[in-house]
């Protein structure tokens, strides 16, 4: 135990070291895990990383991209430090918690629940920027001035709201097969009458979409990247990168929307496009450090 930090298992991992810690977390009030990748350069003396925030989907925890996506190859050879967190509170004994895969544990939706019982623990959104977040910047050789954040699937909701509801905190954002408009999908309407309650002008500000819609200038000029499969069971009911992609042109934000023929929505198409989402954050992390120069 370490500063509050309990280090469950460390690995080498392309010459750097892919971690799993556990802390108590005073916002969410339970025990949460977080996995983290330390690239090679992280054992540079006075090193300060780019650090790049992952959020996972439904049913996924700390350690499922860590597992599958193969990433930490490409952030050992960008020098980028990794930090998973898992997808919701865990062992709060709600009555339900863990009755459906996509509402509950394992479906925090990485916002802070209104309605009760939820607003006791699941308090994702305050949990990532106010305590993950400054947590990871004291412990570890990170630069706080240099995050990005992207995601998966429910992740990809994530990163896209948290990066549209808090600007400045994260430089570059980018989605994976994102629910772009949770208030207009079954998933979405689902957690957000769970968890917001049935006003629907409050699931507005945890919708991306919706966000990017009020926009009155592009908030991420160096653009945002979106990868969606075409093959993938969630698109026509679940996704619906084309509402983003209207929002986007709307305000004239820079969105690279790629959508790949065949690829379906597991973490075979999160390996295979990987590499690329790794590479645009270094380069926008890397931009930070060159203009604070
Ligand atoms: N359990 C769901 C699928 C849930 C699912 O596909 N989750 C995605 C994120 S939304 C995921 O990444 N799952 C973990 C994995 O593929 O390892 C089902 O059976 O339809």
């Amino acid at each position: 135990m370490q500063n509050g930090l309990e280090l469950l298992a460390s690995h080498a991992c392309f010459d750097g070291e892919q971690r799993y810690y556990r802390h108590a977390s005073r916002r969410v009030g339970l025990p949460m895990r977080f996995g983290l990748y330390l690239p090679p350069q992280a054992a540079g003396e006075g090193a300060r990383l780019p650090v790049l925030f992952y959020l996972a989907g439904l049913t996924c925890t700390e350690e499922t991209f860590a597992i599958k996506a193969g990433a930490q190859r490409w952030a050992a050879e960008l020098g980028l430090v990794l930090v998973t967190p898992d997808t919701s509170p865990r062992g709060a004994d709600l009555p339900g918690e863990a009755q459906s895969w996509d509402f509950g544990v394992g479906a925090g939706f990485y916002l802070d629940a209104t309605r009760a019982p939820w607003r006791r623990h699941w308090r994702m959104e305050t949990y990532l920027l106010d305590e993950l977040l400054p947590l990871i910047g004291e412990q570890f050789p990170v630069d706080l001035q240099r995050a990005g954040v992207f995601g998966h699937s429910m992740g990809g909701h994530g990163a896209l709201t948290l990066a549209l509801r808090h600007p400045g905190m994260f430089r570059s954002v980018s989605a994976l097969a994102p629910i772009a408009a949770p208030s207009r999908c079954p998933w979405g309407e689902k957690a957000f009458t769970g968890y917001l309650g049935d006003d629907r002008r409050a699931w507005a500000a945890h919708d991306a979409t919706e966000l990017m819609a009020r926009q009155t200038e592009p908030p991420y000029p160096d653009g945002i990247l979106v990868d969606q499969g075409l093959d993938d069971q969630f698109l026509a009911e679940q996704l619906h990168p084309h509402l983003l992609e209207a929002a986007c042109a709307a305000v004239g934000q820079p969105l690279t929307l790629r959508r790949h023929a065949g690829y379906d929505h597991s973490y075979y198409f999160v390996a295979s496009f990987v590499q690329d989402h790794l590479r645009f954050h270094a380069e926008r992390l890397q931009k930070v450090g060159a203009r604070r120069r």
